[in-house]
């Protein structure tokens, strides 16, 4: 959310052009930012109520136009698709995405579609994603396996879900875990700066839209940016030296991580565009964009799914006895059970509704000016697709804020809504060829985990809390992390064997 522009607002065609979108009164020089609260997806959600479901705002020098409806929002990424394809820049980007080389900052061009592709055919590819199977459900067996050890204590159940996908992805990424490696080769280094990259990216920074504070940087977020990356790619560029040195050797194998995928494609990666060639430091931007877009974003998923399961312990109970029927008792869920448990993909699905992990999607630009629902926007202008507000429009969800899996199941209302980019009224991965790359690793690594933790244990609130009394509020980052960590205690109910790995 944290952008600015800055290309140059469009000129004046007031004779002709139909009206702005209706703007709320800011102030000089911030405009409208100081009205955006903590949680500005919940402020624009409320401003949606009075200025319609398209609307404008000036955050200091920026123009920003905000999609609150499941009609706005196709109209800019589907009918417009094209011209709202590029990102605005950001501090962030500029100094710790290698100057916007990275995926989700690159401008709409050859190398955007160059990273694209990869991310289609090769990282994200059906075939590489079931050869990495493994891996993700043995992270799962091992925090099932921690989990049970612990049987009867408060978990911070946040903390350990986090770090099992967090070593999920780093070793899909890499080959190598970041969580319970302090005594590896680097000492931990390497998960304290991804926390310290995670944290600068979802930081809202007041230097992105006020060009004259960012050349100041009087709180030092720029350079302390500089400093964390120098540390980051002084690890990262470690780790791919080491890489290349048995890439070569040891040459295509089933399970590849995807540093060394991406080592051997550079090697056949020879587009004329100069841009549009794979090098060392787009393959470290790269990195940097899959451990920070696909980690916190996954794991509050999980999260969120058990405190609303904790909160509807029937709910629980039904998801219990489905995943019993389909995977017995003796072992936990592998992902090729998934398919057969459409209540547990009812709940991930009315869990990405209510909770989704990104709530304003990331930043789009508009490349040249366009006409949408009878307003003009400018070339340059920022979007913001709300999906928090879009999701929980009472005029497509009957009961918006209750939490009912059924209505995705068959017989349901949205019994046909999926969460891939074509139902407008549910887009947790936003939509159009911005769409999340790693679409297909989150939904494989969340629902795995949620099914899998249900399936394994009994759930519990710890004393004085209870389903009616659990907090459920949110935090704001470029995430929506809880306010609250969940707490819970478990207890095992699978044959002892079946936490065996
Ligand atoms: C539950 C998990 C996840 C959610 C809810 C989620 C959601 C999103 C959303 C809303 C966007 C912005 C789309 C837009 O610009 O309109 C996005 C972009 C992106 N996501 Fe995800 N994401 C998740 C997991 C992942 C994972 C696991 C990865 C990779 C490891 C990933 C990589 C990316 C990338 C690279 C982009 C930028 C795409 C581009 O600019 O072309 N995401 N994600």
């Amino acid at each position: 959310f944290f952008f600015f522009n800055d290309k140059k607002k469009s000129k004046n065609k007031a004779d002709h052009q139909p009206p702005l979108p209706p703007c709320p009164r800011g102030w000089p020089i911030l405009g409208n930012l100081p009205q955006l609260g903590s949680k500005p997806h919940q402020t624009l959600h409320t401003l949606s109520k009075t200025y319609g479901p398209l609307f404008r705002l000036r955050l200091g020098s920026v123009t920003v136009v905000v999609a609150s409806s499941a009609s706005v929002a196709s109209q800019f990424l589907r009918s417009l698709d094209t011209n709202f394809s590029d990102r605005p820049q950001n501090s962030a980007a500029e100094y710790m995405a290698y100057n916007h080389q990275s995926l989700v900052f690159s401008p709409y061009g050859p190398r955007w579609r160059m990273l694209r592709r990869l991310c289609t055919f090769h990282l994200f590819s059906t075939k590489a994603l079931d050869d990495l199977r493994h891996v993700r459900q043995e992270e799962v067996a091992l925090l099932a396996g921690r989990l049970r050890q612990a049987e009867g204590a408060v978990l911070n159940v946040g903390k350990e879900v986090n770090a099992s996908v967090t070593n999920a992805l780093t070793r899909t990424l890499l080959k190598r875990r970041v969580f319970e490696e302090e005594d590896g080769p680097d000492g931990g280094e390497f998960k304290k700066v991804l926390v310290e990259i995670l944290k600068l990216s979802a930081a809202f920074n007041i230097e992105d839209f006020i060009p004259f504070l960012k050349a100041l940087d009087v709180r030092g977020i720029i350079l302390k940016m500089k400093r964390i990356h120098r540390w980051y790619d002084d690890i990262i560029s470690k780790i791919m030296e080491e890489h290349k040195s048995v890439v070569g050797i040891r040459g295509v194998g089933e399970g590849e991580d995807f540093l060394s995928m991406l080592l051997r494609l550079k090697e056949t990666n020879n587009r004329d565009e100069e841009e549009a060639k794979l090098n060392d430091t787009i393959i470290k931007a790269l990195l940097t964009d899959l451990f920070t877009a696909g980690s916190d974003t996954t794991s509050n998923t999980v999260e969120w799914a058990l405190a609303e399961l904790l909160r509807h312990p029937d709910i629980l109970v039904a998801a219990q006895k489905e995943l019993d029927s389909v995977v017995g008792l003796s072992r936990l869920v592998s992902e090729s059970d998934l398919a057969n448990v459409p209540l547990l993909q009812a709940i991930m699905k009315e869990t990405f509704r209510l909770h989704p992990g990104v709530p304003l999607a990331l930043p789009h630009l508009s490349s040249e000016p366009c006409e949408v629902s009878g307003f003009h926007i400018p070339e340059g202008s920022t979007l913001i697709i709300n999906i928090w507000s879009i999701s929980r429009d009472p005029e497509i969800w009957s009961c918006p804020l209750e939490f009912n899996p059924g209505r995705f199941l068959p017989g349901g209302k949205h019994a046909n809504v999926d969460v891939k980019g074509g139902h407008f009224e549910l887009i947790p991965f936003g939509a159009g060829r911005r769409i999340c790359a790693g679409m297909r690793l989150g939904m494989r690594m969340s629902t795995l985990a949620v099914a899998s933790l249900v399936h394994a244990f009994d759930w519990f609130l710890p004393e004085g809390l209870t389903s009616e009394n659990l907090d459920m509020e949110e935090d704001f980052g470029l995430t929506l992390p809880r306010v609250s960590p969940l707490k819970a205690r478990v207890t095992p109910r699978l044959a002892d064997e079946a936490y065996i790995i």
